[in-house]
Protein backbone atom coordinates (compact mmCIF):
# COMPACT_ATOMS: atom_id res chain seq x y z
CA UNK A 1 0.00 0.00 0.00
CA UNK A 2 1.73 3.18 -1.02
CA UNK A 3 1.15 6.13 2.07
CA UNK A 4 -0.96 8.00 -0.55
CA UNK A 5 -3.98 5.63 -0.17
CA UNK A 6 -4.14 5.08 3.72
CA UNK A 7 -6.41 7.84 5.19
CA UNK A 8 -5.21 10.49 7.76
CA UNK A 9 -4.85 10.49 11.27
CA UNK A 10 -3.69 12.83 13.89
CA UNK A 11 0.17 12.44 14.54
CA UNK A 12 2.33 12.38 17.45
CA UNK A 13 4.18 15.22 16.43
CA UNK A 14 1.19 17.26 15.69
CA UNK A 15 1.24 17.64 19.59
CA UNK A 16 4.10 20.15 19.14
CA UNK A 17 3.87 21.77 16.35
CA UNK A 18 -0.16 22.09 15.56
CA UNK A 19 -1.57 21.71 19.49
CA UNK A 20 -4.39 24.85 19.12
CA UNK A 21 -4.98 24.59 23.01
CA UNK A 22 -1.07 25.22 23.59
CA UNK A 23 -0.45 27.84 20.89
CA UNK A 24 2.63 29.47 22.57
CA UNK A 25 4.62 25.78 23.27
CA UNK A 26 3.75 24.95 19.45
CA UNK A 27 5.85 28.69 18.47
CA UNK A 28 8.32 27.38 21.05
CA UNK A 29 8.70 24.11 19.67
CA UNK A 30 8.14 25.96 16.04
CA UNK A 31 10.62 28.32 15.94
CA UNK A 32 14.11 27.20 16.49
CA UNK A 33 13.78 24.50 13.57
CA UNK A 34 13.88 27.34 11.17
CA UNK A 35 17.77 28.08 12.18
CA UNK A 36 18.13 25.47 9.45
CA UNK A 37 15.63 26.65 7.36
CA UNK A 38 12.86 24.25 7.94
CA UNK A 39 9.29 26.08 7.17
CA UNK A 40 6.96 26.51 9.70
CA UNK A 41 4.38 25.21 6.40
CA UNK A 42 6.25 21.91 6.48
CA UNK A 43 6.22 21.14 9.86
CA UNK A 44 2.79 22.03 10.38
CA UNK A 45 1.61 20.39 7.06
CA UNK A 46 0.95 16.95 8.62
CA UNK A 47 3.34 15.23 7.35
CA UNK A 48 4.84 12.35 9.28
CA UNK A 49 8.16 13.89 10.87
CA UNK A 50 10.62 10.69 10.47
CA UNK A 51 13.92 10.30 12.72
CA UNK A 52 16.83 9.08 11.61
CA UNK A 53 18.71 7.79 14.65
CA UNK A 54 22.37 8.04 13.53
CA UNK A 55 25.08 5.85 14.90
CA UNK A 56 27.79 6.84 12.65
CA UNK A 57 30.61 8.91 13.66
CA UNK A 58 34.32 9.36 13.79
CA UNK A 59 34.79 7.16 16.93
CA UNK A 60 32.09 4.40 15.71
CA UNK A 61 34.03 3.32 12.21
CA UNK A 62 31.70 0.65 11.63
CA UNK A 63 29.20 3.08 11.44
CA UNK A 64 30.74 5.79 9.78
CA UNK A 65 29.06 5.68 6.53
CA UNK A 66 25.38 5.64 7.57
CA UNK A 67 26.52 9.67 7.92
CA UNK A 68 26.25 9.56 3.70
CA UNK A 69 23.72 6.55 3.37
CA UNK A 70 21.48 9.28 5.52
CA UNK A 71 21.03 11.29 2.39
CA UNK A 72 19.40 8.55 0.74
CA UNK A 73 17.07 7.58 3.73
CA UNK A 74 16.19 11.45 3.65
CA UNK A 75 15.46 11.09 -0.19
CA UNK A 76 13.18 8.47 0.11
CA UNK A 77 11.51 9.79 3.02
CA UNK A 78 11.34 12.67 1.23
CA UNK A 79 9.65 11.24 -1.53
CA UNK A 80 7.58 9.47 0.51
CA UNK A 81 5.85 12.20 2.05
CA UNK A 82 7.67 12.43 5.17
CA UNK A 83 9.93 14.95 6.54
CA UNK A 84 13.25 13.69 7.88
CA UNK A 85 15.47 14.72 11.30
CA UNK A 86 18.90 13.37 11.84
CA UNK A 87 20.10 12.77 15.45
CA UNK A 88 23.18 11.22 16.70
CA UNK A 89 22.85 8.32 19.15
CA UNK A 90 25.53 7.03 21.53
CA UNK A 91 28.36 5.21 19.78
CA UNK A 92 29.15 2.05 20.53
CA UNK A 93 32.78 1.06 19.16
CA UNK A 94 33.52 -2.43 19.72
CA UNK A 95 37.01 -2.99 19.18
CA UNK A 96 37.88 0.45 20.88
CA UNK A 97 35.84 1.54 23.91
CA UNK A 98 37.71 0.33 27.14
CA UNK A 99 36.69 -1.51 29.41
CA UNK A 100 33.79 -2.83 26.73
CA UNK A 101 31.55 -1.72 24.88
CA UNK A 102 28.77 -3.24 26.05
CA UNK A 103 28.67 -1.15 28.90
CA UNK A 104 27.45 1.69 27.07
CA UNK A 105 24.75 -0.81 25.29
CA UNK A 106 22.18 -0.30 28.12
CA UNK A 107 23.66 3.65 27.70
CA UNK A 108 22.92 4.03 24.34
CA UNK A 109 19.56 2.32 24.91
CA UNK A 110 18.49 5.10 27.89
CA UNK A 111 19.09 7.74 25.32
CA UNK A 112 17.51 6.87 22.52
CA UNK A 113 14.81 5.85 24.98
CA UNK A 114 14.56 9.75 25.97
CA UNK A 115 15.06 11.09 22.24
CA UNK A 116 12.40 9.30 20.48
CA UNK A 117 9.96 10.04 23.32
CA UNK A 118 11.25 13.52 23.93
CA UNK A 119 11.24 14.76 20.98
CA UNK A 120 8.35 15.22 17.98
CA UNK A 121 8.84 11.97 15.97
CA UNK A 122 6.02 10.35 14.49
CA UNK A 123 8.35 6.78 13.22
CA UNK A 124 12.41 6.26 13.04
CA UNK A 125 15.02 4.83 11.03
CA UNK A 126 17.35 3.17 13.10
CA UNK A 127 21.19 2.75 11.54
CA UNK A 128 22.54 -0.36 12.80
CA UNK A 129 25.88 -1.77 12.17
CA UNK A 130 28.39 -2.11 15.14
CA UNK A 131 27.23 -5.20 17.64
CA UNK A 132 25.87 -3.18 19.87
CA UNK A 133 24.15 -0.65 18.04
CA UNK A 134 21.29 -3.18 16.62
CA UNK A 135 20.29 -4.50 20.22
CA UNK A 136 20.21 -1.22 21.54
CA UNK A 137 17.97 0.25 19.12
CA UNK A 138 15.83 -1.93 18.81
CA UNK A 139 15.35 -2.35 22.74
CA UNK A 140 14.80 1.71 22.59
CA UNK A 141 12.12 1.18 19.71
CA UNK A 142 10.15 -1.33 22.10
CA UNK A 143 9.84 1.24 24.82
CA UNK A 144 8.82 4.17 23.06
CA UNK A 145 7.00 1.61 20.10
CA UNK A 146 6.82 4.15 17.60
CA UNK A 147 6.84 2.90 14.17
CA UNK A 148 10.26 2.04 13.20
CA UNK A 149 12.95 0.20 11.06
CA UNK A 150 16.27 -1.00 10.98
CA UNK A 151 18.80 0.13 7.94
CA UNK A 152 21.92 -2.11 8.58
CA UNK A 153 25.14 -0.37 7.56
CA UNK A 154 26.22 -3.39 5.98
CA UNK A 155 29.68 -6.10 6.31
CA UNK A 156 33.10 -4.57 4.77
CA UNK A 157 34.29 -5.56 1.58
CA UNK A 158 35.96 -9.22 1.99
CA UNK A 159 39.76 -9.12 3.78
CA UNK A 160 42.53 -10.52 1.11
CA UNK A 161 46.15 -11.35 2.24
CA UNK A 162 48.85 -13.01 0.12
CA UNK A 163 45.58 -14.60 -1.58
CA UNK A 164 44.18 -16.07 1.52
CA UNK A 165 40.60 -14.78 2.81
CA UNK A 166 41.12 -13.12 6.12
CA UNK A 167 38.35 -12.32 8.16
CA UNK A 168 37.44 -9.26 10.32
CA UNK A 169 38.12 -10.36 14.07
CA UNK A 170 38.63 -14.14 13.23
CA UNK A 171 42.12 -13.27 11.50
CA UNK A 172 43.17 -11.84 14.43
CA UNK A 173 42.74 -14.98 17.07
CA UNK A 174 44.46 -17.18 13.98
CA UNK A 175 47.28 -14.99 13.89
CA UNK A 176 47.96 -14.94 17.55
CA UNK A 177 48.20 -18.67 17.18
CA UNK A 178 50.55 -18.66 14.24
CA UNK A 179 52.60 -16.18 16.05
CA UNK A 180 52.75 -18.13 19.61
CA UNK A 181 53.56 -21.50 17.27
CA UNK A 182 56.61 -18.90 16.12
CA UNK A 183 55.33 -19.29 12.22
CA UNK A 184 54.57 -15.31 11.76
CA UNK A 185 56.31 -12.05 12.90
CA UNK A 186 54.96 -9.34 14.55
CA UNK A 187 55.44 -7.24 11.61
CA UNK A 188 52.99 -9.97 9.46
CA UNK A 189 50.80 -10.28 12.36
CA UNK A 190 49.78 -6.49 12.16
CA UNK A 191 49.52 -6.54 7.89
CA UNK A 192 47.17 -9.78 8.58
CA UNK A 193 44.57 -8.11 10.55
CA UNK A 194 44.99 -5.44 8.66
CA UNK A 195 44.08 -6.79 5.62
CA UNK A 196 40.87 -7.55 6.70
CA UNK A 197 39.44 -4.47 6.98
CA UNK A 198 39.86 -3.03 2.97
CA UNK A 199 36.67 -0.46 3.22
CA UNK A 200 33.64 1.03 4.91
CA UNK A 201 31.45 -1.35 7.20
CA UNK A 202 31.52 -3.58 10.02
CA UNK A 203 33.17 -7.35 10.42
CA UNK A 204 32.71 -9.43 7.14
CA UNK A 205 32.85 -12.20 8.84
CA UNK A 206 29.72 -13.60 11.07
CA UNK A 207 30.75 -11.80 13.98
CA UNK A 208 28.23 -10.22 16.08
CA UNK A 209 27.72 -7.33 13.87
CA UNK A 210 26.75 -9.41 11.17
CA UNK A 211 24.47 -11.18 13.47
CA UNK A 212 22.76 -9.03 14.89
CA UNK A 213 22.11 -7.26 11.66
CA UNK A 214 20.70 -10.73 10.43
CA UNK A 215 19.16 -10.59 14.07
CA UNK A 216 16.81 -7.63 12.96
CA UNK A 217 15.89 -8.85 9.39
CA UNK A 218 15.14 -12.42 10.73
CA UNK A 219 12.50 -10.62 13.31
CA UNK A 220 11.03 -8.38 10.82
CA UNK A 221 12.55 -5.15 11.38
CA UNK A 222 14.52 -4.62 7.95
CA UNK A 223 13.68 -4.64 5.01
CA UNK A 224 14.23 -7.90 2.71
CA UNK A 225 18.03 -8.48 1.85
CA UNK A 226 19.37 -5.79 4.12
CA UNK A 227 21.39 -7.33 6.14
CA UNK A 228 24.26 -8.43 4.55
CA UNK A 229 24.41 -6.24 1.58
CA UNK A 230 28.33 -5.22 2.06
CA UNK A 231 28.57 -1.17 2.97
CA UNK A 232 30.85 -0.20 -0.03
CA UNK A 233 28.28 -1.61 -2.35
CA UNK A 234 25.70 0.27 -4.62
CA UNK A 235 22.73 -1.61 -3.76
CA UNK A 236 23.26 -0.39 -0.01
CA UNK A 237 22.72 3.50 -0.79
CA UNK A 238 19.56 1.83 -2.52
CA UNK A 239 18.29 0.04 0.48
CA UNK A 240 18.97 3.34 2.50
CA UNK A 241 16.25 5.27 0.03
CA UNK A 242 13.86 2.04 0.28
CA UNK A 243 14.22 2.17 3.67
CA UNK A 244 13.48 5.99 4.44
CA UNK A 245 10.50 5.16 2.06
CA UNK A 246 8.92 2.73 4.19
CA UNK A 247 9.51 4.11 7.32
CA UNK A 248 6.66 7.01 6.20
CA UNK A 249 4.71 4.71 5.13
CA UNK A 250 4.80 2.59 8.57
CA UNK A 251 3.66 5.34 10.14
CA UNK A 252 0.86 6.48 7.81
CA UNK A 253 -0.44 2.11 8.06
CA UNK A 254 0.64 2.67 11.99
CA UNK A 255 2.84 -0.57 12.18
CA UNK A 256 4.52 -0.52 15.34
CA UNK A 257 7.42 -2.82 16.64
CA UNK A 258 5.10 -4.71 19.52
CA UNK A 259 3.05 -5.56 16.02
CA UNK A 260 6.05 -7.53 14.47
CA UNK A 261 8.58 -8.14 18.13
CA UNK A 262 6.46 -11.13 18.82
CA UNK A 263 7.35 -14.75 20.65
CA UNK A 264 7.21 -16.37 17.11
CA UNK A 265 9.87 -14.00 15.53
CA UNK A 266 12.17 -14.27 18.51
CA UNK A 267 12.15 -18.16 17.75
CA UNK A 268 12.62 -17.64 14.14
CA UNK A 269 15.48 -15.32 15.09
CA UNK A 270 17.26 -17.82 17.32
CA UNK A 271 16.71 -20.44 14.69
CA UNK A 272 18.45 -18.31 11.85
CA UNK A 273 21.53 -17.62 14.27
CA UNK A 274 22.11 -21.66 14.48
CA UNK A 275 22.08 -22.32 10.58
CA UNK A 276 24.23 -18.43 10.12
CA UNK A 277 26.71 -20.00 12.46
CA UNK A 278 26.03 -16.90 14.65
CA UNK A 279 27.44 -15.25 17.67
CA UNK A 280 27.29 -16.04 20.88
CA UNK A 281 26.32 -12.67 21.62
CA UNK A 282 22.97 -13.27 20.09
CA UNK A 283 21.84 -14.64 23.37
CA UNK A 284 22.13 -11.68 25.80
CA UNK A 285 21.06 -8.85 22.98
CA UNK A 286 17.74 -11.38 21.90
CA UNK A 287 17.34 -11.48 25.28
CA UNK A 288 17.15 -7.97 26.12
CA UNK A 289 15.51 -6.91 23.10
CA UNK A 290 12.70 -9.82 24.23
CA UNK A 291 12.32 -8.36 27.33
CA UNK A 292 11.48 -4.82 26.26
CA UNK A 293 9.77 -6.07 23.63
CA UNK A 294 7.23 -7.84 26.63
CA UNK A 295 7.97 -11.39 25.00
CA UNK A 296 8.93 -14.45 26.87
CA UNK A 297 12.03 -15.99 25.94
CA UNK A 298 13.50 -18.24 28.15
CA UNK A 299 17.52 -19.37 28.61
CA UNK A 300 16.49 -22.99 27.56
CA UNK A 301 14.83 -21.39 24.11
CA UNK A 302 18.38 -21.46 22.71
CA UNK A 303 18.69 -25.28 22.92
CA UNK A 304 14.84 -26.01 22.94
CA UNK A 305 14.30 -24.33 19.42
CA UNK A 306 17.91 -23.62 18.22
CA UNK A 307 20.31 -26.46 18.42
CA UNK A 308 18.38 -29.40 16.16
CA UNK A 309 19.17 -26.40 13.40
CA UNK A 310 21.99 -27.14 10.95
CA UNK A 311 25.09 -24.67 9.74
CA UNK A 312 24.11 -23.76 6.28
CA UNK A 313 26.11 -20.63 5.86
CA UNK A 314 29.55 -21.58 4.67
CA UNK A 315 30.77 -18.10 6.96
CA UNK A 316 34.24 -17.45 8.86
CA UNK A 317 34.59 -18.13 11.58
CA UNK A 318 32.37 -21.69 11.42
CA UNK A 319 32.95 -21.70 7.61
CA UNK A 320 35.11 -20.32 4.76
CA UNK A 321 33.78 -17.24 3.47
CA UNK A 322 32.85 -13.86 4.26
CA UNK A 323 30.49 -10.98 3.71
CA UNK A 324 30.66 -10.54 -0.22
CA UNK A 325 30.18 -13.97 -1.25
CA UNK A 326 27.42 -14.55 1.74
CA UNK A 327 25.35 -11.75 0.15
CA UNK A 328 25.62 -12.77 -3.43
CA UNK A 329 24.86 -16.10 -2.16
CA UNK A 330 21.75 -14.48 -1.30
CA UNK A 331 22.29 -13.48 2.68
CA UNK A 332 19.40 -13.96 4.81
CA UNK A 333 16.85 -14.57 2.74
CA UNK A 334 18.42 -17.07 1.08
CA UNK A 335 18.81 -18.95 4.81
CA UNK A 336 15.76 -18.14 6.03
CA UNK A 337 13.94 -19.81 2.51
CA UNK A 338 15.56 -23.48 3.87
CA UNK A 339 14.54 -23.09 7.30
CA UNK A 340 11.07 -21.80 5.93
CA UNK A 341 10.61 -25.17 3.09
CA UNK A 342 12.22 -27.64 6.24
CA UNK A 343 9.28 -26.06 7.98
CA UNK A 344 11.37 -24.71 10.80
CA UNK A 345 10.68 -20.67 10.56
CA UNK A 346 6.84 -19.26 11.26
CA UNK A 347 6.01 -17.94 7.89
CA UNK A 348 3.13 -16.16 9.25
CA UNK A 349 5.43 -13.25 11.19
CA UNK A 350 4.38 -9.89 9.95
CA UNK A 351 7.37 -8.03 9.15
CA UNK A 352 7.89 -4.13 8.70
CA UNK A 353 7.42 -4.32 4.93
CA UNK A 354 3.57 -5.13 5.59
CA UNK A 355 3.75 -8.49 4.69
CA UNK A 356 4.27 -11.99 5.95
CA UNK A 357 7.85 -13.81 6.52
CA UNK A 358 7.10 -15.90 4.14
CA UNK A 359 5.58 -13.25 1.52
CA UNK A 360 9.00 -12.04 1.78
CA UNK A 361 11.12 -14.98 1.32
CA UNK A 362 9.08 -16.36 -1.88
CA UNK A 363 11.48 -16.84 -4.91
CA UNK A 364 15.00 -16.30 -2.25
CA UNK A 365 16.82 -19.59 -2.96
CA UNK A 366 20.44 -19.69 -2.41
CA UNK A 367 22.01 -19.17 -5.88
CA UNK A 368 25.60 -20.33 -4.63
CA UNK A 369 25.53 -23.58 -3.40
CA UNK A 370 29.13 -23.69 -1.80
CA UNK A 371 28.55 -20.83 0.25
CA UNK A 372 24.36 -21.60 1.74
CA UNK A 373 23.87 -24.66 1.78
CA UNK A 374 20.14 -27.02 1.42
CA UNK A 375 18.99 -27.78 4.59
CA UNK A 376 19.13 -31.31 4.16
CA UNK A 377 23.20 -31.49 3.18
CA UNK A 378 23.96 -28.69 5.67
CA UNK A 379 27.75 -28.20 6.51
CA UNK A 380 26.92 -29.86 10.24
CA UNK A 381 23.90 -31.07 11.87
CA UNK A 382 22.99 -29.86 15.10
CA UNK A 383 25.03 -26.72 15.52
CA UNK A 384 22.86 -24.47 17.85
CA UNK A 385 24.09 -23.06 21.56
CA UNK A 386 24.07 -25.99 24.10
CA UNK A 387 23.00 -24.78 27.37
CA UNK A 388 24.60 -26.02 30.34
CA UNK A 389 24.11 -25.46 34.01
CA UNK A 390 25.62 -26.98 37.00
CA UNK A 391 27.35 -26.24 40.58
CA UNK A 392 29.62 -23.19 38.45
CA UNK A 393 26.63 -21.23 36.80
CA UNK A 394 22.74 -22.07 36.65
CA UNK A 395 23.38 -20.60 32.96
CA UNK A 396 26.14 -21.27 30.16
CA UNK A 397 25.89 -21.55 26.18
CA UNK A 398 28.18 -23.56 24.39
CA UNK A 399 28.15 -23.16 20.29
CA UNK A 400 29.09 -25.73 19.10
CA UNK A 401 28.81 -24.79 15.14
CA UNK A 402 32.59 -23.66 15.66
CA UNK A 403 33.72 -27.21 17.60
CA UNK A 404 36.80 -28.19 15.36
CA UNK A 405 37.33 -32.02 14.62
CA UNK A 406 40.25 -32.06 16.26
CA UNK A 407 38.91 -30.98 19.61
CA UNK A 408 35.70 -33.22 18.87
CA UNK A 409 37.94 -36.51 18.69
CA UNK A 410 40.11 -35.28 21.67
CA UNK A 411 37.51 -33.65 24.21
CA UNK A 412 34.12 -35.46 23.15
CA UNK A 413 34.62 -38.79 21.10
CA UNK A 414 36.62 -40.45 24.07
CA UNK A 415 35.07 -44.38 23.12
CA UNK A 416 32.44 -45.04 25.82
CA UNK A 417 32.85 -41.28 27.37
CA UNK A 418 31.31 -39.68 24.50
CA UNK A 419 30.11 -35.84 25.20
CA UNK A 420 31.92 -36.02 28.47
CA UNK A 421 35.14 -34.47 29.66
CA UNK A 422 36.96 -33.91 33.08
CA UNK A 423 39.82 -31.22 33.46
CA UNK A 424 42.04 -29.98 35.56
CA UNK A 425 40.68 -26.30 36.08
CA UNK A 426 43.25 -23.24 35.73
CA UNK A 427 41.28 -20.15 37.35
CA UNK A 428 42.24 -16.97 36.35
CA UNK A 429 40.94 -13.58 37.57
CA UNK A 430 40.23 -10.97 34.82
CA UNK A 431 42.26 -11.42 31.50
CA UNK A 432 45.19 -8.92 33.36
CA UNK A 433 45.77 -12.28 35.36
CA UNK A 434 45.13 -14.88 32.44
CA UNK A 435 48.16 -12.82 30.41
CA UNK A 436 50.37 -12.79 33.15
CA UNK A 437 50.22 -16.29 33.58
CA UNK A 438 49.10 -18.41 30.90
CA UNK A 439 52.65 -18.86 30.12
CA UNK A 440 54.11 -19.79 33.80
CA UNK A 441 55.35 -22.89 33.61
CA UNK A 442 54.56 -23.90 37.31
CA UNK A 443 50.87 -24.34 36.15
CA UNK A 444 51.93 -27.17 34.19
CA UNK A 445 48.95 -26.02 32.07
CA UNK A 446 48.92 -29.85 29.61
CA UNK A 447 45.81 -30.77 27.11
CA UNK A 448 43.90 -32.16 29.99
CA UNK A 449 43.33 -28.74 31.91
CA UNK A 450 40.33 -26.60 31.36
CA UNK A 451 41.43 -22.57 31.12
CA UNK A 452 38.61 -20.84 33.62
CA UNK A 453 38.48 -16.84 33.44
CA UNK A 454 36.06 -15.17 36.33
CA UNK A 455 35.35 -11.20 37.19
CA UNK A 456 34.61 -11.04 33.74
CA UNK A 457 30.49 -10.55 33.35
CA UNK A 458 28.38 -7.92 34.01
CA UNK A 459 29.51 -6.60 37.32
CA UNK A 460 32.60 -8.04 37.12
CA UNK A 461 34.73 -6.50 34.34
CA UNK A 462 31.95 -4.46 34.34
CA UNK A 463 30.02 -4.28 31.26
CA UNK A 464 30.97 -8.39 30.03
CA UNK A 465 34.42 -8.91 28.51
CA UNK A 466 35.08 -10.78 25.50
CA UNK A 467 37.61 -12.47 26.82
CA UNK A 468 36.57 -16.20 27.33
CA UNK A 469 38.32 -17.42 24.02
CA UNK A 470 41.52 -18.03 26.14
CA UNK A 471 44.31 -19.26 24.12
CA UNK A 472 46.33 -22.01 25.40
CA UNK A 473 50.22 -21.72 26.29
CA UNK A 474 52.54 -21.45 24.02
CA UNK A 475 54.17 -24.76 24.73
CA UNK A 476 51.17 -26.03 23.73
CA UNK A 477 49.82 -24.51 20.62
CA UNK A 478 53.89 -25.36 19.31
CA UNK A 479 52.78 -28.65 19.86
CA UNK A 480 49.44 -28.24 17.78
CA UNK A 481 47.58 -28.07 20.42
CA UNK A 482 45.12 -25.00 19.40
CA UNK A 483 42.75 -24.77 21.62
CA UNK A 484 41.49 -26.04 25.09
CA UNK A 485 38.31 -25.96 27.07
CA UNK A 486 37.36 -22.87 28.43
CA UNK A 487 34.79 -21.73 30.41
CA UNK A 488 33.81 -18.17 31.85
CA UNK A 489 31.45 -15.60 33.16
CA UNK A 490 32.53 -13.37 30.56
CA UNK A 491 31.40 -13.61 26.69
CA UNK A 492 33.58 -13.71 23.61
CA UNK A 493 34.14 -12.45 20.21
CA UNK A 494 31.39 -13.44 17.81
CA UNK A 495 34.62 -14.20 15.34
CA UNK A 496 36.21 -16.40 17.54
CA UNK A 497 36.37 -20.18 16.30
CA UNK A 498 36.74 -21.08 19.78
CA UNK A 499 34.00 -23.97 21.77
CA UNK A 500 34.18 -22.31 24.94
CA UNK A 501 31.27 -22.24 27.63
CA UNK A 502 30.50 -18.66 27.72
CA UNK A 503 27.86 -16.14 29.22
CA UNK A 504 28.07 -17.94 32.78
CA UNK A 505 25.12 -16.55 34.93
CA UNK A 506 25.17 -15.70 37.61
CA UNK A 507 28.22 -14.27 37.10
CA UNK A 508 31.44 -15.10 40.08
CA UNK A 509 30.91 -10.67 41.40
CA UNK A 510 27.51 -11.93 41.82
CA UNK A 511 28.39 -14.89 44.16
CA UNK A 512 27.83 -17.53 41.35
CA UNK A 513 29.61 -20.78 41.58
CA UNK A 514 32.77 -19.53 39.68
CA UNK A 515 33.35 -17.49 42.56
CA UNK A 516 34.44 -20.67 44.91
CA UNK A 517 36.49 -22.87 41.94
CA UNK A 518 40.42 -23.25 42.81
CA UNK A 519 43.03 -23.98 40.92
CA UNK A 520 43.16 -27.71 40.57
CA UNK A 521 39.65 -28.88 41.02
CA UNK A 522 38.38 -31.07 38.69
CA UNK A 523 35.78 -29.80 36.57
CA UNK A 524 33.01 -32.62 34.41
CA UNK A 525 31.53 -31.08 31.34
CA UNK A 526 28.76 -33.96 30.49
CA UNK A 527 27.46 -32.30 27.26
CA UNK A 528 24.95 -35.16 27.04
CA UNK A 529 22.97 -33.93 30.86
CA UNK A 530 23.71 -30.38 29.46
CA UNK A 531 25.96 -30.15 32.93
CA UNK A 532 29.20 -28.59 34.03
CA UNK A 533 30.26 -29.18 37.65
CA UNK A 534 33.27 -28.54 39.64
CA UNK A 535 34.05 -32.27 41.84
CA UNK A 536 34.11 -30.61 45.15
CA UNK A 537 31.52 -31.23 47.70
CA UNK A 538 29.39 -29.11 49.17
CA UNK A 539 31.16 -28.59 52.68
CA UNK A 540 34.23 -27.56 50.98
CA UNK A 541 31.95 -24.94 48.94
CA UNK A 542 30.58 -23.80 52.06
CA UNK A 543 33.79 -23.36 53.68
CA UNK A 544 35.45 -21.43 50.40
CA UNK A 545 32.28 -18.88 50.76
CA UNK A 546 33.79 -17.76 53.57
CA UNK A 547 37.06 -16.47 52.19
CA UNK A 548 34.59 -14.34 50.10
CA UNK A 549 33.84 -13.43 46.80
CA UNK A 550 37.00 -12.58 44.54
CA UNK A 551 37.70 -8.87 44.21
CA UNK A 552 36.76 -6.93 40.59
CA UNK A 553 37.87 -3.53 39.71
CA UNK A 554 36.22 -0.44 41.93
CA UNK A 555 33.80 1.92 39.39
CA UNK A 556 36.23 4.30 37.37
CA UNK A 557 33.68 6.16 36.12
CA UNK A 558 29.66 7.20 37.74
CA UNK A 559 28.11 5.60 34.83
CA UNK A 560 29.97 2.05 35.86
CA UNK A 561 28.13 2.97 39.76
CA UNK A 562 24.94 3.10 38.07
CA UNK A 563 25.34 0.57 35.57
CA UNK A 564 26.46 -2.21 38.38
CA UNK A 565 23.27 -1.02 40.91
CA UNK A 566 21.11 -1.90 38.03
CA UNK A 567 22.44 -4.30 35.74
CA UNK A 568 20.81 -8.32 35.43
CA UNK A 569 22.94 -11.26 34.49
CA UNK A 570 23.87 -12.01 30.80
CA UNK A 571 21.02 -14.91 31.14
CA UNK A 572 18.53 -12.36 31.42
CA UNK A 573 19.77 -9.86 28.75
CA UNK A 574 22.07 -7.87 30.89
CA UNK A 575 19.41 -4.85 31.19
CA UNK A 576 18.74 -2.76 33.20
CA UNK A 577 16.62 -3.86 36.13
CA UNK A 578 13.01 -2.58 35.76
CA UNK A 579 13.37 -1.14 32.41
CA UNK A 580 11.16 -3.88 30.71
CA UNK A 581 7.92 -2.38 33.04
CA UNK A 582 8.38 0.87 30.76
CA UNK A 583 6.56 -0.29 27.08
CA UNK A 584 4.80 1.62 24.93
CA UNK A 585 5.50 4.66 26.18
CA UNK A 586 4.59 6.76 23.12
CA UNK A 587 0.90 6.02 24.60
CA UNK A 588 1.43 8.41 27.21
CA UNK A 589 2.50 12.04 25.42
CA UNK A 590 5.43 13.34 27.52
CA UNK A 591 4.75 16.87 29.47
CA UNK A 592 5.03 20.27 27.78
CA UNK A 593 8.81 21.60 28.91
CA UNK A 594 7.47 25.29 29.66
C1 LIG B 1 35.19 -8.65 16.51
C2 LIG B 1 34.58 -8.18 17.80
C3 LIG B 1 35.08 -6.80 18.11
O1 LIG B 1 34.96 -9.03 18.82
C4 LIG B 1 33.06 -8.20 17.79
O2 LIG B 1 32.64 -7.37 16.79
C5 LIG B 1 32.38 -9.56 17.68
O3 LIG B 1 32.20 -10.06 16.59
O4 LIG B 1 31.98 -10.10 18.73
Amino acid sequence: MSGSEHPKRRLRSQDWFDNPDHLDMTALYLERFMNYGTTPEELRSGKPIIGIAQSGSDINPCNRHHLDLAKRVRDGIRDAGGIPIEFPSHPLFENCKRPTAALDRNLAYLGLVELLYGYPFDGVVLTTGCDKTTPSALMAASTVDIPAIVLSGGPMLDGWHDGELVGSGTVIWRSRRKYAAGEITKEEFLERALDSAPSVGHCNTMGTASTMNAMAEALGMSLTGCAAIPGAYRERGQMAYRTGRRAVELVLQDIKPSDILTREAFLNAIRVNSAIGGSTNAQPHLMAMAKHAGVELHPEDWQVHGFDIPLLANVQPAGAYLGERFHRAGGVPAIMWELLQAGKLNGSCPTVTGLSMAENLAGKEAIDREVIKPYGEPMRERAGFLVLKGNLFDFAIMKTSVISEGFRLRYLNQPGREGIFEGRAIVFDGSEDYHKRINDPSLAIDEDCILVIRGAGPLGWPGSAEVVNMQPPDHLIQRGILSLPTIGDGRQSGTADSPSILNASPESAAGGGLAWIRNGDTIRIDLNQGRCDMLVSDEEIVRRKAEGIPAVPADATPWQMLYRQTVTQLADGATIKGAEGFRQISKRPPRHNH
